[in-house]
């Protein structure tokens, strides 16, 4: 599984593919290669400070087929990779906001994804074809800005002869310090950030070019899930310095990616498209020193992933199938949806995981589960179908008894802590009642009794699908109070929005608080909840990002 990242004992030539020059991972079995240099000047002479073995003569991946899958799609063969899951240990990258964020609550930054779906996103239609890889967007690749010629001599991209870098301080990190190399990639950073969709669609259409074979792991239209490696990757590379969340949440992310197929021998690839991206758009920031730092940067953030990818492969299948053996239609959108795992299927209550359809392949969308584990295997997931929602409306409107749907590993840590008896809040927003009710029937199983408030919220009265089954768990348990609550339209409920309406209620200082439902619920209650003296760091919710980005999921 060794990728072959050194160039040809001859140097390779500019655009060779599988000449990678820069990026080395190993498969987690072997030690570890140090970064190697950036190429200096033309980058001929860049050179890796250990001796390596001549590379395979090209970069080769084996097909990507479902190896086990009842429904390999006819026109999309293989299937995709590389998508950001972002776990629960997420890190966001939030416009003004610097720092990892962990599962818990930083003001409404947090990692990953529920489930996602909210009308009216600007993603129209279902599956626009883009079924060849894209083209560059403003230019052949291999020519640098200002009609440079482009050499990537040995495999790498050379530096852009662009403005010499200012000296960054060169003393240790702190926490309050960040190190010179996240000083330079923040400064990339800082540049591309007006033109991210820019360099993101020439990010992938670089890669697709060096590496055709990998745009069969990715979906046949690039929709919300487009952005999302490239995305991971430079947010991770913000946070270079923090260490041990950065190892945490690229593990997440690593693990995730195996149900997309990816290999170790990918990263290379993505690591020469990264730097390419970046060394063309970054224009005014661009030098030796900044691409030595993103080259550290990427050698270190995918060994990470490959690692934990190669550790989490001795103990746990890639994806799991899952048969559905329950459909039931709560309202005209929304379906609760029963699936029997193949094998057994190890979660928390207050988790998730990404759910791949037949009908879209490679399309992967985040629920969270309806259900604390159950006795019997079985996972229930709650589904709105969504107006341009591809998976979400197949799930809905399509799925039926007997099919077959593909379960990615469990993530996310909306989880209850069983050492405290500290009360819970919870608030569920719409579909986001689903892991609120799994959190409630994790809490009645554990057998000790602790108070648990739960705001129920939907726009009508007809919109509390499972209103019902949340009154019988209240009816059951003594230590539970469930309100529903009505945003729009007469109820005999409370009216208001959530975070408003629970501000009536409390005092709450003394509670843990869980949050699901749709981005803006989440923005606003931790918000509220914040001010009115729940610390940050007892707040609980799936990733605001993700919330947003698979909005039309
Ligand atoms: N783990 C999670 O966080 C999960 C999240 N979800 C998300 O929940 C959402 C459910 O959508 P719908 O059922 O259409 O819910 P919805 O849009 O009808 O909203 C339900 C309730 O949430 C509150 N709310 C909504 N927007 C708000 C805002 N901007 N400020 C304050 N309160 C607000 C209101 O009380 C509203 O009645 C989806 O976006 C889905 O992705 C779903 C399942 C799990």
């Amino acid at each position: 599984m060794n990728a072959p990242t050194t160039p040809p004992a001859g140097g390779g030539t500019s655009g060779e593919r599988g000449a990678w020059g820069w990026f080395a991972p190993s498969d987690g079995e072997g030690p570890k290669r140090p970064a190697r240099q950036a190429p200096t000047g033309s980058g001929a002479e860049s050179a890796d400070e250990s001796p390596e073995p001549p590379p395979p003569p090209g970069c080769r991946w084996r097909p990507l087929a479902y190896e086990r899958g009842p429904y390999e799609p006819q026109d999309h063969p293989g299937q995709y990779g590389l998508q950001d899951h972002p776990g629960q240990h997420g890190l966001q990258d939030h416009p003004g906001q610097e720092g990892l964020q962990t599962h818990t609550s930083q003001h409404g930054q947090q990692d990953h994804p529920g489930q996602y779906a909210q009308p009216g996103h600007p993603h129209q239609g279902e599956q626009r074809e883009h079924q060849r890889a894209p083209e560059p967007p403003d230019g052949p690749p291999h020519s640098p800005p200002g009609g440079r010629p482009a050499a990537r001599p040995q495999g790498g991209w050379e530096a852009p002869a662009g403005p010499a870098c200012e000296a960054p301080d060169r003393r240790p990190a702190s926490p309050a310090t960040p190190s010179p190399d996240t000083l330079l990639i923040r400064r990339t950073l800082a540049e591309i950030e007006p033109i991210a969709d820019k360099v993101t669609s020439y990010f992938y259409a670089l890669l697709f070019l060096q590496a055709p074979g990998l745009r069969a792991l990715f979906p046949a239209a690039m929709d919300t899930q487009r952005d999302r490696l490239f995305k991971a990757l430079l947010t991770a590379a913000r946070h270079a310095d923090d260490t041990a969340t950065l190892s945490a949440y690229l593990s997440d992310l690593g693990r995730s990616h195996r149900k997309y197929g990816t290999e170790a021998a990918h990263y290379p690839a993505v690591g020469e498209s990264l730097i390419g991206a970046l060394s063309r758009h970054a224009t005014a920031t661009w030098c030796e020193e900044t691409q030595a730092a993103w080259v550290r940067a990427y050698t270190a953030i995918s060994q990470i992933m490959i690692d934990a990818a190669a550790e989490d492969e001795r103990t746990s299948p890639a994806w799991w199938h899952a048969e559905i053996v329950s459909h039931e239609s709560r309202t005209q959108d929304v379906a609760v949806v029963t699936v029997r795992p193949d094998q057994p299927y190890p979660f928390v209550a207050g988790q998730y995981a990404a759910v791949e359809t037949p009908w879209w392949p490679r399309v992967w969308r985040n629920y969270s589960f309806s259900c604390a584990p159950r006795d019997d295997g079985l996972l229930s997931f709650h589904i709105k179908a969504v107006p341009a929602g591809w998976v979400s409306r197949a799930l809905v409107h399509r799925a039926g008894l007997g099919d077959v749907i593909r379960l990615g590993p469990p993530n996310g840590s909306m989880t209850v802590d069983h050492t405290t008896d500290n009360g819970m809040l919870c608030l569920g927003g719409g579909t986001g009642i689903a892991p609120i009710k799994a959190l409630v029937e994790d809490v009645a199983r554990h057998g000790r009794s602790r108070p648990v408030e739960v705001f129920y919220g939907a726009r009508h009265d007809d919109d509390l699908y499972d209103i019902d089954t949340m009154l019988r768990l209240q009816k059951a348990h003594a230590w539970l109070s469930v309100r529903p609550v009505v945003s729009h339209g007469p109820t005999l409920g409370l009216s208001g929005q959530l975070p408003q309406v629970i501000r009536k209620y409390g005092p709450w200082t003394a509670f843990d608080a869980f949050l699901s439902g749709p981005p803006g619920m989440i923005r606003s209650g931790v918000d509220t909840l914040v001010g009115i003296g729940i610390p940050s760091h007892r707040i609980r919710h799936d990733s605001i990002d993700d919330l947003t980005a698979s909005a039309t999921s």
